[in-house]
């Protein structure tokens, strides 16, 4: 069995220099680049960037907060905000018609004006668990800044000029992110669906930190057959210490014209312990406006001159996906709005 490509991102810290580090930071970006084409997913080595202390003390205030009794957890449910920030419980989350068997608990990036009346526009509900809202404010701000160091590389991977990561950084440094904190029983044996169902993640980056539980996240793997047609099978992305799993999200798929591929995974959880889980979610500003990046259309020497059209949804035009542009918030909306409407979950 396969497992992901692990790549450190020491070279691109602002505090890395030395006499090697333009050459090691090239080496990252061409291994970024060859990971995003091949698995959309990796893990990367963050241990130079934040301490197993940081994440230890994360997973702890988790487990506290889901070890409250029910109508304590309930009382900042998402039902008492804008239906989006705030706690969700087990089975509450829908993926591909069947429940997640999971409990969570949402932020989003704050907004200036909020309304709880709008979706994702209210105000985010943090637990009374003493601690809590300090050190995951400290997390975010963490993973905001490993969102821009990351994507610098990334563009550099891609081989964007520099006036072009200035463009691309200006759609991403007003991240309008997401944390979610995740909290998994144990799957029963006769439940015949999944932890989280199989799904792509929708933004542009997701940085995850679970506890240790071991094959509980499966990632699904393509690779070419003889015959021109693609295999698949789900291979384990088990937890590595100092290093999170990243995936990249649809928008990230549309910026590079298909070259990186959102890719679908899954989490069966039939460990006997509870498991943690807690994805950051990297994502485009609001009002970003996304589309296939001219650097990428140079890597796959497409004509840039030819009409490139659009939807969320890509369609097919022979072999090749035509990806158009979306406004990253109203793609979120849409999602979200028939999300909730339809009572399917924030993965479909
Ligand atoms: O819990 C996990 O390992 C993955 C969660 C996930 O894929 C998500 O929240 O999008
Ligand atoms: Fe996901």
């Amino acid at each position: 069995m396969s497992t992901l490509p692990l790549v450190s991102i020491t070279p691109w810290l602002p505090t890395s220099s030395g006499p090697d580090n333009d050459v090691r930071r090239r080496e990252i970006s061409q291994a970024l680049h060859s990971a995003c084409v091949e698995y959309g997913f990796f893990y990367l080595d963050i241990s130079d960037f934040v301490s197993l202390e940081e994440t230890t003390e994360l997973e702890r205030l988790a487990r506290q907060f889901f070890e409250l009794p029910q109508v304590e957890k309930d009382k900042i449910s998402i039902s008492k905000q804008d239906g989006a920030r705030g706690y969700q419980r087990l089975n509450e989350n829908v993926t591909q018609g069947k429940p997640d068997s999971h409990e969570g608990l949402d932020f989003y990036a704050p907004v200036s004006d909020p309304n709880p009346t709008r979706p994702l526009w209210g105000v985010n509900q943090w637990p009374s668990v003493p601690g809590l809202q300090h050190q995951y404010e400290k997390w975010i701000d963490k993973m905001k800044q490993l969102g821009l160091i990351l994507m610098e590389a990334m563009a550099a991977g891609l081989g964007m000029r520099a006036e072009e990561w200035l463009d691309l950084r200006s759609q991403v440094d007003d991240s309008f992110w997401v944390l979610r904190v995740i909290g998994y029983p144990r799957l029963p044996d006769d439940h015949d669906g999944f932890s989280c169902g199989a799904h792509k993640d929708y933004g542009c980056l997701t940085f995850l930190h679970a506890d240790p539980t071991p094959s509980a996240l499966q990632v699904f793997r393509t690779t070419p057959k003889p015959d021109g047609t693609r295999k698949g099978e789900w291979i384990n992305a088990d937890p590595i210490p100092g290093c999170i799993v990243v995936n990249i999200g649809e928008m990230w798929e549309i910026w590079s014209h298909g070259l990186y591929k959102s890719t679908l995974h899954r989490v069966i959880h039939r460990g006997e312990n509870y498991r943690v889980s807690i994805p950051f979610f990297f994502e485009p500003n609001f009002d970003a406006l996304v589309k296939p990046l001219p650097a990428a259309l140079r890597v796959q020497e497409i004509n840039t001159r030819r009409e490139v059209s659009v939807s969320a949804h890509p369609h097919e035009m022979g072999q090749m996906k035509l990806y158009t542009p979306v406004t990253y918030g109203e793609f979120l909306l849409k999602k979200v709005g028939s999300n909730f409407g339809t009572g399917k979950g924030k993965y479909d």
